[in-house]
């Protein structure tokens, strides 16, 4: 590091002093913490967005600031890497040990360190770029002034603030810059609504049908009071009446984001989000979470006088997309003899995915993969197939097409006799339409609520009937709070305890009770709790199994009593 940069860093760096006594962790997705002591982070992490855009030849990266599902006052930080995907595994203990340096010249030391093992140029001759996004969060803006002045305080490094954006957009947008291709937030909206118009114009029409008189009416979108209400109503202008849509819980009339509304609220609680109620009886929904990447649906169900909700969850979504997949493909394949190019079809979930869900799709003849919990796991096994398409449970996952596939695709539109079936060009156009609407970069809830939208108005199926596929095994989560989370280490895709010795054999045993009984604990990456999951043949026994095993990671872990 030449005299300028290392004054430059020393001199920026003491403006942020880490918070004291306090150790951040990357974690499952970035830092996450309560706003107010997240300002040095920030700023160090700006450091890090410079760098990795100097080590990957002046990619362009992006940093969001969002803390999603968490509460309001909370805030975070992410990276996006070149490909649009989430920063690369191996630099997570970089990160982890700048954010947590405890003064600027300890700070300039791992900086060296870190350049010097990595063969970054530090000397100002390259240029680095970083798109900086945020949430509606109200700490936003400043978050984002510290993400600047880390990201300027690396010579050669430039940052471009996008505003206000959802975190899969922002993704998009570093994968496009680097693709050569449009990158604008317009580019991004013309290229989910064209491809959603292409769906809908090649729905089969039934005799006297009309696709632009949408047979399966209306859909209410919870928003989470987040940033997915205003980008949901630029989207639903640019559709132009191709969807009947009402959004709710946009943040622009009160409301406090994630509070008692959003996917993560919904997907946990299995409650309607505040402002829905027994009006809406009969009615698609779906709620998006605080910065738009995940997605569930739902119908509102009243009883006695309480309104409860059926749940259509990211397994639901996987399935209803792995399905359309499959027929399309086996349309296109029909005439394909077995020694040409077969594409492999992958399908990706964690250990909270719904055991009726992964039966489901391997008798529809699909290998099922599991990885750990957190999408940097998921894509990255995805990323090893022609599709691969993955979700958590939660509602956040997408479709990943390879560029092997594509060409292969449009190859075989080009080369497609004018003699063939209409139906087999047809499944070509929707493949290639799908893989321009679904984002590539990561789970998108916008993108994936029109290529959901799309599917249903194709098979002509009700909420109702999508959520007939297969019937959830109950299952019940729950939070404990513990000593030392990290205390807790997992293996087999996080669905077996080693450490501490014992607890692993007490959970078999209290499991083994329960009829179709399944039941794992992991340490939350964003959170500061053990998580708990159940699955059983009947909601009872799924909570009694939950709370057996809370109680046994209590025994194990817990809090010091207090005195
Ligand atoms: C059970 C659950 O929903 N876990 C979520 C949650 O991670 P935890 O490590 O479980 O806190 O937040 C992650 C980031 O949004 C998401 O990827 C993951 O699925
Ligand atoms: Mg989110």
């Amino acid at each position: 590091m030449n005299g300028q940069q290392q004054s430059m860093l020393l001199q920026s760096a003491s403006s942020f002093p880490p918070p004291k006594g306090t150790k951040l962790s990357y974690g499952t997705a970035g830092f996450r913490a309560d706003a107010s002591i997240l300002q040095s982070t920030v700023f160090r992490i700006g450091i890090l967005a410079a760098l990795r855009s100097l080590k990957t030849g002046g990619a362009v990266i992006g940093l969001m600031i969002t803390a999603s599902h968490n509460k309001v006052s909370d805030n975070g930080v992410k990276i996006a890497d070149p490909s649009g995907g989430m920063l690369t595994q191996d630099w997570e203990p970089f990160a982890d040990s700048i954010a947590n340096a405890p003064d600027p010249e300890s700070l300039i030391q791992l900086i060296n360190e870190f350049a010097t093992k990595e063969n970054i140029p530090l000397d100002g001759a390259k240029a680095a770029t970083v798109l900086l996004g945020r949430d509606t969060r109200p700490s936003g803006e400043s978050l984002v002034n510290a993400a600047k002045q880390g990201i300027c305080s690396v010579v050669g490094a430039v940052a471009t603030d996008m505003g206000i954006l959802t975190t899969p957009q922002l993704h998009w947008m570093v994968r496009a810059r680097n693709k050569g291709l449009k990158a604008s937030e317009l580019d991004y909206f013309e290229q989910l609504s064209s491809s959603f118009r292409c769906l809908i114009d090649l729905i089969p029409k039934k005799s006297g049908g009309d696709n632009n008189n949408n047979p399966i009416g209306k859909l209410i979108v919870d928003c989470a009071n987040g940033v997915g209400g205003q980008k949901l109503q630029v989207l639903k202008e640019k559709l132009n009446g191709l969807l009947h849509l009402e959004i709710r819980n946009s943040g622009e009339s009160g409301g406090i984001l994630n509070e008692g509304v959003g996917a993560d609220y919904v997907q946990k609680e299995k409650v309607p989000p505040q402002g829905f109620g027994s009006a809406d009886v009969g009615i698609r929904c779906a709620s998006l979470d605080g910065d738009a990447d995940r997605l569930v649906y739902f119908s509102v169900i009243s009883s006695n006088g309480k309104n409860k909700i059926n749940l259509v969850d990211g397994d639901k979504i996987l399935s209803l997309f792995a399905l359309f997949i499959k027929d399309q493909l086996s349309i296109l394949l029909s005439s394909v003899k077995n020694d040409e190019y077969q594409p492999r079809v992958g399908v990706v979930q964690t250990a909270y995915a719904n055991g009726a869900s992964t039966k489901y799709l391997g008798q529809l003849g699909l290998e099922v993969i599991f990885t750990p919990t957190g999408v940097k796991y998921l894509h990255g096994k995805a990323e090893e197939y022609d599709i691969g398409i993955y979700f958590e449970a939660n509602g956040h996952g997408t479709i990943l097409f390879s560029d092997r596939f594509l060409n292969w695709l449009e190859e075989d539109r080009k080369n497609e006799p004018s003699s063939t079936a209409k139906e087999k060009q047809n499944a070509v156009k929707r493949l290639w339409a799908v893989s321009r609407l679904i984002n590539q970069a990561v789970g998108d809830a916008l993108s994936g609520l029109l290529l959901v939208e799309a599917i249903l108005q194709h098979m002509g199926w009700s909420v109702d009937k999508w959520n007939q596929l297969y019937h959830d095994l109950p299952s019940r989560q729950l939070k404990v709070k513990v000593a030392d989370r990290s205390a807790v280490v997992t293996t087999y895709a996080e669905t077996s305890v080693v450490k501490p010795p014992g607890i692993q054999e007490a959970i078999n045993a209290t499991t083994e009770k329960y009829p179709q009984g399944r039941c794992f604990v992991r340490p939350s990456g964003t959170e500061d709790v053990v998580r708990v999951y159940a699955e059983a043949s009947t909601q009872e026994a799924a909570d009694e199994l939950a709370a057996s095993v809370a109680k046994l990671v209590d025994q194990f872990l817990g809090l010091p009593a207090s005195s």
